[in-house]
């Protein structure tokens, strides 16, 4: 049998000694996962993903694992980015290339007006799958399973949609597959060629003042682009630009029969995406998806909320990465606009005294979620600004590199977070908000987002 390809149903898992069973992890009540009708469904599904090819390869893991050492050097910065939750029906030519365009405009601006490499990771190809606060929603007197993302259940409001349906893990995959594919072709296909800066653009620079801003900077990297070329750079270095893809790593079946055996150095790897991260609802110490990941020899993440202290994130550094292997762990912390600078700080000082190798990130998205008067759930820029500039002053404070930022976007013109430079108000949100989880910058905020985070990265 070849191990990396799976096992047939009955055969041995692949995994098997290296990883531990399915039954093992879930002997650990874990936590967020979907709770199926049909045991015999849930075991068709894992076997038939027990047999599909991997979705990355495991040296591309490795790959990305050294950028984000660089990261966690203070040489680079990430920028990781897209929606809270996808969808399969988001699966389309236009909905994939303008998250792309979007990240790859920020990552731009990043790259030119703070000068330090941007470590570019899509929160894409896999991210289907969701923790929820409560296991029910309610709408007018009528009570179903809450939607937990399309890898679970569908988000429409009928008792057949929110159902816990496990042939939808089977879709995730090929939705993966579609979406990474459609990537892969346009980072290495001339899409995100740096000659390309204006393309991006258009459609765009005359409708916002941080359009036209953007088209100016493109102006200034364009000319630099003809003087290297002049000079006998060669074109070929600008055509194609490192991407990666990244999911939480939530629903265990789905995790676990990704995981395979790599061939060159027979160590585990989650092949469902380059980067997994472990959330804020699911990283108990003893739990089941802290005990899979620490198996998997990808780069991973794990969410910090408010209520961290810094024997929780030094026990999680241990457990996750005893051997301190620069770039395998990222603490991605999300403590909300209002306790950043109280909190932070004490976790980053205890993790660094320790000699902990470890790149941290800011998510000022998930801190900062309220709900609207009209009751849409929705962010205010200001205070994701306003996280993001706690944690770049808490790190220059402490004499630590504030390594990227982790945050809920897209690239079309959705309004679902208040504020930025177009003042989106509440009473706006109803016009486009789309999200089917938590509320999103669009691309003008996306945007300003980038040139504000620059600004604060010229500074540390
Ligand atoms: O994306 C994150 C979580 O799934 C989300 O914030 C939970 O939202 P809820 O509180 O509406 O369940
Ligand atoms: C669920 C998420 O975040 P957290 O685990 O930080 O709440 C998320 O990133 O969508
Ligand atoms: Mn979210």
């Amino acid at each position: 049998m070849n191990p990396v390809v799976g096992r047939a149903p009955g055969e041995r898992v692949a995994t098997e000694g290296l990883v531990p069973s399915l039954a093992d992890l879930h002997a650990r009540g874990a936590s967020q996962q979907p709770t199926y009708a049909d045991p015999a469904a849930v075991d068709a599904a894992v076997a038939k993903l027990r047999t599909m090819p991997p979705l990355v390869f495991a040296g591309e893991c490795d790959d990305l694992k050294d950028k984000l050492a660089a990261v966690s050097r203070g040489e680079a910065f990430l920028l990781q980015g897209g929606d809270c939750a996808e969808t399969f029906a988001g699966v389309t030519a236009d909905n994939v290339r303008n998250k792309l365009r979007v990240l790859l405009q920020m990552a731009v601006v990043l790259t030119y007006a703070a000068s330090v490499p941007v470590v570019k990771v899509g929160r894409i190809a896999g991210q289907y799958a969701k923790p929820r606060s409560s296991d029910l929603e309610t709408r007018d007197g009528v009570t179903l399973p809450a939607y937990r993302g399309d890898a679970v259940n569908g988000y429409e409001f009928t008792a057949e949609e929110r159902a816990h349906d496990p042939h939808r893990l089977v879709e995730v995959y090929h939705s993966s597959a579609a979406t990474l594919n459609l990537v892969r072709a346009f980072v290495t296909g001339g899409y995100a060629d740096l000659r390309q800066v204006h393309t991006w653009n258009t459609d765009f620079v005359r409708e916002s003042s941080v359009g036209q801003r953007y088209e100016r900077m493109a102006n200034e990297i364009e000319r630099a682009l003809t003087f290297m070329q002049a000079i006998g750079a060669d074109p070929d270095e600008f055509h194609r630009v490192d991407f990666h893809s990244s999911h939480e790593a939530l629903v265990l079946e789905y995790e676990h029969a990704m995981t395979r055996i790599d061939s060159r150095t027979d160590t585990p790897y989650d092949v469902s995406g380059h980067f997994v991260w472990i959330g804020e609802r699911t990283r108990q110490l003893d739990g089941a998806h802290v005990e899979l990941l620490r198996h998997i020899r990808n780069p991973i993440g794990v969410k910090l909320g408010p209520g961290t202290t810094p024997d929780d994130a030094l026990a999680l550094a241990d457990r996750l990465n005893p051997e301190n292997e620069p770039g395998r762990l990222t603490f991605v912390t999300r403590f909300g606009a209002g306790r950043i600078r109280d909190g932070l700080p004490e976790v980053v000082e205890k993790v660094t005294a320790a000699g902990v190798d470890v790149a941290w990130v800011c998510d000022p998205m998930h801190g900062n979620t309220f709900e609207a008067s009209s009751g849409y759930k929705t962010r205010r820029f200001d205070d994701v600004i306003a996280e993001v500039q706690g944690f770049f002053d808490v790190h220059r404070s402490l004499g630590t590199w504030p390594g990227g930022v982790h945050v809920e976007l897209t690239g079309d013109d959705v309004t679902e977070c208040v504020g930025g430079g177009e003042e989106l108000a509440e009473i706006d949100l109803a016009h486009r908000y789309e999200s089917v989880c938590d509320p999103r910058l669009n691309r003008v905020q996306s945007l300003e987002l980038a040139f504000l985070v620059a600004e604060m990265l010229r500074q540390v």
